[in-house]
């Protein structure tokens, strides 16, 4: 089991990110790469890790766009998890840029 930690928390440890406009506790980005091939080799990278933490995006995509919501549905609210996959996102769109 994770903790809540908050929005606020998550968003003092990673770079970019906002909080989301719905009702829920929660974090959001919006990653742009150069074409599509590079937003898919993000969400591939990314769909590989979340599988291996048991933890999963909300995610929209357009073409170079991948808009990214994160929380934590097991404690309603934002936990540790969301700063990890948030930070390995960050991580992962800074090699591909
Ligand atoms: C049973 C399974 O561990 C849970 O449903 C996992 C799967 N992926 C998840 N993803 C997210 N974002 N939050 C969760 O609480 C969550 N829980």
């Amino acid at each position: 089991m994770t903790d809540k930690i908050g929005a606020d928390a998550a968003l003092a440890k990673l770079t970019g990110w906002a909080k989301g406009e719905g009702d829920r506790d929660e974090i959001t980005k919006t990653f742009k790469f150069d074409d599509f091939k590079t937003a898919w080799g993000f969400m591939s990278s990314v769909a590989l890790k979340a599988e291996q933490m048991d933890h999963h995006p909300e995610w929209f995509n357009v073409y170079n766009k991948v808009e990214v919501t994160l929380t934590t549905h097991d404690v309603d609210g934002v936990s540790p998890k969301d700063v990890e996959l948030g930070q390995f996102m960050n991580d992962v769109a800074g090699k591909l840029s």
